[in-house]
């Protein structure tokens, strides 16, 4: 999968559970309650031990979710990330190093940016869809709508203090691709396995999202070197 088909299943689904998760065993679980949720999409976050190896769970027992890694920081952690099967990664920050190796890897990489400056950073290497991060402490709403009139054409994944109470506003937004966020499968409810209410949470998220997806087309880019002035 390229940069444009992460975006338009991006945009399918509108919404993308931040997972971090401790017991690896615990994702078939996992994947089936986000599927039967209609959230079959997951980012794997790289901040237990357990995240290659719950990666590789998920592509192997719930084939139907999309799985990619996030805090993926360095070309050794985005390395272990592709072994594992992830399909897409994401970053907090944009590390040039981290995107040179995720183009080198035909890995798309999805790096975080909070400012006109980052925003460039990621331009300037033909990347157009990208991460806002920390959302809600970084600007939110506004920092978005202000940076998408100089940069038409990049599409933002708001993450960090998204809620169901804020969702909608976010993907609203035509330059929002997707907003990311943890509060669908937490660390906790993982760990008490309770499933059902995280199928529950993505139906909700679901539902939120839904009004908004048949706003957002499918996105037909052509790459920077090719576009007209
Ligand atoms: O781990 C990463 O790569 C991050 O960038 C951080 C996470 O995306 C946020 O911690 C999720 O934010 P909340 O939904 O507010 O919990």
């Amino acid at each position: 999968m390229n940069h444009q088909d992460i975006e338009n299943r991006l945009r399918e689904t509108g919404v993308v559970p931040v997972v971090t998760i401790r017991n690896a065993t615990d994702a078939p679980a996992l994947g089936a309650a986000l599927a039967a949720g209609g959230l079959p999409i997951a980012e794997i976050t790289f901040r237990t031990d357990a995240a290659a190896e719950a990666i590789a769970q998920l592509r192997r027992y719930t084939p139907e979710v999309l799985v990619g890694a996030g805090t993926v920081l360095d070309v050794p952690t985005l390395q272990a990330a592709q072994r594992a099967g992830a399909v897409f990664a994401v970053a907090p920050g944009l590390n040039p190093e981290v995107v040179d190796a995720g183009r080198e890897l035909g890995l798309p990489v999805i790096p975080g940016v909070s400012s006109p400056t980052d925003i460039e950073a990621a331009l300037a290497r033909d990347i157009t869809l990208v991460k806002f991060f920390p959302a809600e402490a970084a600007g939110g709403l506004a920092f978005l709508k202000a940076v998408s009139a100089p940069y038409a054409g990049v599409s933002f994944m708001p993450t960090g203090g998204i809620t169901p109470a804020n969702l909608s506003d976010y993907l609203a937004q035509p330059f929002v691709a997707a907003c990311g966020g943890s509060w669908i499968a937490t660390e906790k409810a993982i760990a008490e396995q309770r499933f059902d209410d995280i199928a529950a949470a993505a139906r909700t998220a679901r539902a939120l999202a839904a009004p908004f997806r048949s706003t957002h087309p499918t996105v037909t880019r052509a790459p920077l070197e090719t576009r007209s002035a």
